[in-house]
């Protein structure tokens, strides 16, 4: 291929400061080095965590940096050592690596991989702690190890799961972090049975995705809380089946919930990234068995508590990243499940932009219609 080997320069939303509108440069993107893969990104969409490091309140936030980890594209070239991608195949990179060889892949207990990880965390590159981007030679951190808000992206070759290349990449791209992690939240952190209550609280992307794994799952009801009530109709399509709006109530939520379930639900879910509706996530649980799962990003300095009592009396509190999908393996795998229309994808899909849109993506992001909202990395308007 003409490029291998050589420095890219294309377009990528760069973040120079925190809350800063991103600006459309011209970056460099270097070749990728042994263990790398450097991959075209042709659709990224957003998601709340992108607004969440760029606010400036992710304690391993750096700037400058090229945000997105939620896209998909094909291998433009691989460095030296890399079997197991080529050139041509089309892929989704992976935020959280699976090597197979670490202490956290061996251990069978985890989906965390330890192989890259505290490199992705300070914006650089394993093996030689540089970055691959740079904007007239001023070097731009990478993000989550992905970085996908660039025409180009280097990524560690443990970060890539290779998929089938007939799958649409317009709409797969969503399966690199959003939905799989609500679907896996329920089917792999908290091995929902049939007959099960459920509460999901928030009905964004994630929750909605929860709302569905649990569906899937054979849960006997599934109960939406969210402070917008517009969120409720669009939530039945996806399995919801109870809607509470917590604003409407005087009681604390986790109370009306206890007095609705005869007790507390068996599983809880908080998709919002909010502490204090992570303690009414936990305390709405059944006694004696009740688990409920944190899957929302709480800003920097946020603490959850609750009385150990509750923990004492058989509530479990647990966590999830990804939806505790391996993901170079499993990936592939929800790909095939999308293509056997056992998954939704597209239903998560309220918006499609450009790269030149970036800045209009993030703002509609905060408006309630907007679920997940794909960039088109190539367009003629990002030239
Ligand atoms: N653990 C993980 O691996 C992952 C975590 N996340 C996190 O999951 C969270 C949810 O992501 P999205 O669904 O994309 O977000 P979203 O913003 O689309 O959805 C959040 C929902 O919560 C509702 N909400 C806000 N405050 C509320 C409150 N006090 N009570 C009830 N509802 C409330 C909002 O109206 C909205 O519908 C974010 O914090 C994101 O960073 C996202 C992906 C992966
Ligand atoms: N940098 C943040 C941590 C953010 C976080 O929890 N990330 C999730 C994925 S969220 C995706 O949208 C995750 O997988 N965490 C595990 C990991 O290894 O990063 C902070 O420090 O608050
Ligand atoms: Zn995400
Ligand atoms: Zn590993």
């Amino acid at each position: 291929m003409a490029t291998q080997g050589q420095v890219i320069t294309c377009k990528a939303a760069v973040a120079w400061e925190p809350n800063k509108p991103l600006i459309i440069e011209d970056v460099q993107v270097a070749p990728p080095q042994a263990g790398e893969v450097r991959i075209q990104i042709l659709f990224t969409t957003l998601c709340h965590t992108d607004a969440y490091t760029w606010s400036g309140k992710d304690p391993e936030g750096l700037f400058p940096c090229i945000l997105g980890h939620e896209a998909a594209g094909i291998v433009e070239s691989v460095g030296e050592g890399v079997t197991e991608v080529k050139p041509g195949d089309h892929v989704i990179p992976c935020y959280q690596a699976e090597c197979g060889e670490c202490k956290f892949c061996k251990s069978g207990k985890t989906n965390l991989c330890g192989k890259v990880r505290s490199a992705t965390g300070v914006g650089v590159m394993m093996s030689d702690r540089q970055s691959r981007f740079s904007v007239n030679g001023k070097p731009i951190y990478h993000f989550m190890g992905t970085s996908t808000f660039s025409q180009y992206t280097v990524v560690h070759d443990v970060s890539v799961a290779k998929i089938d290349p007939i799958a649409p990449l317009d709409k797969v791209c969503l399966l690199g972090c959003g939905v799989p992690t609500g679907l896996g939240a329920v089917w792999n952190t908290a091995k929902v049975e049939a007959g099960s209550i459920v509460a999901v609280f928030g009905l964004g992307t994630v929750g909605l995705a929860v709302a569905e794994g649990a569906k899937a799952a054979g849960a006997s009801r599934i109960i939406g809380i969210d402070i917008d009530s517009n969120k409720f109709e669009r939530a039945k399509n996806f399995g919801v089946t109870e809607f509470i709006n917590p604003k409407e109530h005087e009681n604390p939520i986790q109370q009306v919930i206890v007095d609705l379930t005869d007790g507390g639900v068996d599983y809880s879910f908080e998709c919002i990234g909010n502490v204090s509706v992570m303690r009414a996530a936990l305390e709405c649980c059944h006694k004696g068995w009740g688990t409920s799962v944190i899957v929302g990003v709480a800003a920097s300095g946020q603490e959850i508590s609750t009385r150990p009592f509750q923990l004492v009396t058989g509530r479990v509190w647990k966590g999830t990243a990804f939806g505790g999908f391996k993901s170079r393996s499993q990936v592939p795998w929800l790909v095939n499940k999308y293509l056997n229309k056992e998954i939704k994808v597209d239903e998560y899909i309220t918006h499609n932009l450009t790269l030149a849109d970036i800045n209009n993506a993030f703002d509609l992001m905060h408006e309630g219609g907007c679920l997940r909202c794909v960039l088109a990395m190539h367009a003629r308007d990002n030239m």
